[in-house]
């Protein structure tokens, strides 16, 4: 892989400095020297170690005043009874060093962490919302525009997570109290109860015993998404607001891969990076893992890059005594020093004031290059877009253009009609020309690119074609003709129409009768006839000889389309193809493509959730639309084991490649997508049309799908991704599944996914199963979707001693590989000897969607 090129300089890393202990007032001045070393910001608390203490005086004095709380007469403690709390006075200068300046934009604010507002006991809690809210109205008197507020406390005593709820509240408040400040909530990947100490002053440990529950030497265990769960509390109690955002903090040692592609999902706008992360190389120098290095280059290509803040790293130049050296060395301790030799040999010139963030700027020189569909979709990463309406709407050529840019498509297409003019003439089928020649038309022409290919197949096969193209787009059929003109030396004929109205090509018994290079009409009326000696083949005079046998209308041999849609049926490429049905060769014909489906798969997509549901305050029929969307923040909730990090083994590993070798992002793993339907063509099933009718009788392109999905890790379901795959002709395919896309069409860039969304996020448990409902419906007018999820947990109900009965389905299509596996891993537990018991299970729904509907946003056929 390599790294960017240099039109393409890959994303800029902002690196600020964070010190835990920082207590100076920043001004300007050292705003400068922050620069000057190469931090493009800091970090300052908010209030000062003055603040901390008055509040901790306040605190122990009220305390000591104050009767042991007693339960009232209904049994609550937390009543009006015990609820005279204590009310912090405003701050005062000693309070904070924050002075509104022109240091105020280039700093993160921090908010304390000794406070505790997942607190049990309701004094604490109430006593940390007000420090809290007094920091906020501080900081956004200031101008601050970015605040860190460490994460909630999960653990008290016996009690797990119980506060959280209490600690959303008070952000919620705090975010309407800075209305212009971006509140990031400094979370660890993991809940690891290890790593949550007290530190002295903390208000935790003041929580009074008659709120907390002893723990019963129950010991807790780490759990892997603990801090997600916590997250999604906090950012739902704020509508997923859009000024909450998340600081993840890096461990040292990264979770498994489905840890962090959740995270990837979620709105990261700082990954805090530890000086305990860092490994030494072989020089003593910090470096990152491999896993780590490949975790950042993954995060530094979502649409927002993240800022990275290098934590207690030492301090820096010119600033906290750090342009003294010594100053310097006393933050490393022996081992991380650079040995004797190895300072006598690298002597004073090659001192490094700030090797960690040395590191990360060589890091960012590193950044893997980006794929062809990630630089072509800059800017257009986790944007919902409308679908195309080719159909009813006439493109621009500006859209026609882009299109035409896919490396991989328009070849994909050459080398599918070469195989099947091949095919024809090895197989010795009988055409519909009376020359011999294959009749091919390209229907939904554009600007031509199809054409082109199919002109370079018939030169490649060495078959002979009659080569029709059929466009309703009024503008693009000037540009068919041009090129008819210019590049294609007539051979083609063009003929503008909706191809369902087309009555098919027309030719003569003998030859040249055809019209050939001519533009046509819906009623074959002539458009344009080229001018003798302009690439005119003298057809046009010669089509109109009395003498000659009378034109007549023929079938199509082979037909070349290209009408879909993110989701392969969605912009009505069946209702198109249905239309020229009957001028197939009802005995040979070919379309290309011969079929295409539709697969999906459930999304957690917090950001998408976040802008649907902004969209729905100006339309209402925002969370029932279906959207384009170049998929990039989002964690698939039902994935396959088989993708292997790229840096499995070296989790802990230093890179001991070359600083100049570039990085590889990180993959996660692979999504379970399935097929929900499809359509084929020519098709040979569709029933006849009663001739009373005045519309065109759609149902037999109606489809349904009922899908079940496991899923392992809980988690959040926004919606539903959609894809498709189309077989061209025989072996060339083209997918935008990301399961099959690499093998079948690697780089293509045409299409971008189609996401469904859901009204209400659904949570799903841990081993847990959404299953899908979903229709393509028609009333003959108009084609629309209507999806609705499910949410499943498998409860254990007993063990028996007979073969449990199979998992009840609802109807889903097949069986649940997470009722299996859990089956199996339950079963397979040793039990004592003799016993052969086996355990059951039951689905029980514990969620439910809407039944949506786009049928307000129907594609009109
Ligand atoms: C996705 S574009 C593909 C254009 C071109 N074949 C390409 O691959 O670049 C689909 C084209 O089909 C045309 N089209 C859609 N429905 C049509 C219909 N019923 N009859 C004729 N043209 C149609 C649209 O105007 C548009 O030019």
């Amino acid at each position: 892989m390599e790294g960017y090129a240099s039109d393409d300089p890959g994303p800029a890393f902002c690196i600020g400095h964070h010190e835990h202990n920082r207590f100076t007032a920043v001004t300007p001045q050292m705003i400068m020297k922050v620069h000057e070393a190469n931090y493009d910001m800091l970090t300052v608390p908010i209030t000062t170690p003055h603040f901390h203490s008055r509040v901790l005086g306040l605190l122990s004095s009220f305390l000591s005043n104050l009767h042991s709380p007693s339960y009232d007469n209904v049994g609550t403690m937390a009543s009006s009874q015990n609820g005279h709390f204590l009310t912090v006075p405003p701050l005062s200068k000693l309070d904070s060093h924050l002075t509104p300046n022109d240091a105020t934009s280039q700093i993160v604010g921090v908010t304390s962490s000794w406070i505790d507002l997942c607190s049990p006991d309701p004094l604490i809690a109430d006593l940390s919302r007000q420090v809290l809210l007094l920091e906020v109205a501080y900081a956004a008197f200031c101008g601050i525009g970015y605040l860190l507020v460490p994460g909630p406390k999960l653990h008290h005593g016996g009690l797990h997570s119980e506060g959280v709820v209490y600690y959303a509240r008070a952000i919620q408040e705090a975010l309407n109290l800075g209305p212009y400040i971006q509140f990031h909530i400094w979370l660890r990947m993991t809940d690891n109860p290890d790593l949550e100490v007290d530190t002295m002053g903390d208000l935790a440990p003041l929580a009074r015993e008659e709120y907390l529950q002893p723990d019963e030497g129950f010991t807790p265990k780490t759990d892997l998404f603990g801090t997600w769960d916590a997250w999604d509390l906090i950012r739902k109690t704020s509508k997923y607001h859009t000024r909450l955002l998340v600081a993840l903090s890096m461990p040292k040692q990264l979770p498994s891969l489905t840890v962090q592609s959740r995270w990837h999902s979620e709105p990261v706008h700082l990954l805090t990076i530890d000086a305990s992360c860092f490994l030494k190389n072989q020089k003593g120098y910090p470096v990152l893992s491999r896993a780590h290095q490949s975790l950042i280059a993954k995060m530094m290509r979502l649409r927002t890059v993240p800022w990275i803040l290098l934590c207690d790293v030492g301090p820096i130049p010119g600033i906290e005594d750090a342009d003294d050296v010594e100053g310097n060395k006393s933050q490393l301790s022996g081992s991380e020093y650079p040995s004797l030799a190895q300072g006598a040999g690298s002597a004073k010139k090659h001192y490094d004031p700030t090797p960690h963030l040395s590191y990360v700027r060589n890091l960012q020189q590193r950044q893997p290059a980006r794929t062809p569909i990630e630089r072509f979709g800059v800017g257009y990463q986790d944007y919902l877009q409308a679908p195309l309406q080719p159909l009813t709407v006439n493109l621009e050529s500006i859209t026609y253009e882009v299109f035409e840019k896919d490396p991989i498509k328009y070849e994909w297409y050459e080398r599918a009609i070469t195989k099947a003019l091949k095919d024809w003439a090895d197989q010795k089928k009988p055409t519909s020309h009376p020359d011999g020649k294959v009749i091919l038309a390209v229907v939904g022409a554009g600007r031509g690119p199809l054409v082109t290919r199919a002109l370079k197949a018939s030169e490649e096969a060495g078959v002979e074609i009659d080569l029709w193209a059929v466009e309703k787009n009024q503008n693009a059929f000037v540009l068919l003709q041009r090129h008819n003109d210019t590049t294609w030396g007539g051979k083609v004929t063009l003929v503008q129409s909706d191809m369902r109205s087309w009555k098919g090509p027309r030719v003569g018994q003998q030859a040249n009768q055809d019209p050939v290079g001519e533009s046509l009409g819906i009623e074959d009326s002539l458009l344009y006839t080229p001018k003798k000696g302009e690439n005119d083949p003298g057809s046009a005079t010669k089509f109109s000889n009395p003498t000659a046998a009378p034109a007549s209308y023929t079938h199509v041999d082979i037909v070349v389309s290209e009408l879909l849609g993110s989701f392969a049926d969605n912009e009505l490429s069946p209702e198109c193809l249905d239309g020229i049905n009957d001028l197939i060769n009802p005995v040979h014909g070919i379309s290309i493509p011969a079929s295409y489906s539709a697969h999906l798969t459930p999304v957690s997509a917090p950001k998408l959730h976040s802008d649907v549901m902004n969209q729905t305050v100006s339309n209402l029929a925002a969370p029932e639309t279906p959207y384009v969307v170049m998929l990039h923040a989002i964690d698939f909730l039902s994935t396959t084991e088989t993708t292997i990090s790229c840096d499995a083994g070296s989790q802990n590993t230093a890179n001991r490649s070359s600083s100049s070798a570039p990085v590889t992002a990180t993959e996660f793993p692979k999504p379970f997508v399935q097929p929900a339907w499809s359509f084929s063509h020519p098709n040979r099933n569709i029933p006849p049309q009663p001739p009373s009718r005045s519309t065109i009788p759609n149902s037999h392109n109606v489809r349904q799908t009922r899908l079940s999905f496991p899923v392992q890790n809980r988690g959040a379901c926004h919606g539903l991704a959609g894809y498709f795959e189309t077989v061209l002709y025989g072996d060339v395919e083209l997918s935008t599944n990301p399961v099959t896309m690499e093998e079948k069409s690697a780089s293509m860039i045409s299409w971008f996914p189609i996401y469904f969304p859901l009204k209400t996020p659904l949570n799903v448990p841990d081993n847990g199963e959404v299953v899908v409902t979903m229709y393509r419906q028609t009333d003959d007018r108009k084609v629309w979707y209507e999806w609705m999820v499910e949410v499943f947990a498998l409860e254990r109900t007993s063990e028996c001693a007979t073969k449990p009965a199979a998992p009840s389905m609802s109807g889903a299509r097949s069986g649940s590989p997470s009722v299996e596996s859990l089956k199996i891993k339950d079963n397979q537990t040793k039990k004592p000897s003799g016993v052969t018991s086996k355990t059951e299970y039951r689905r029980v729904r514990v969620g439910m969607s809407d039944l949506h509907s786009s049928i307000k946003d129907g594609c009109l056929m």
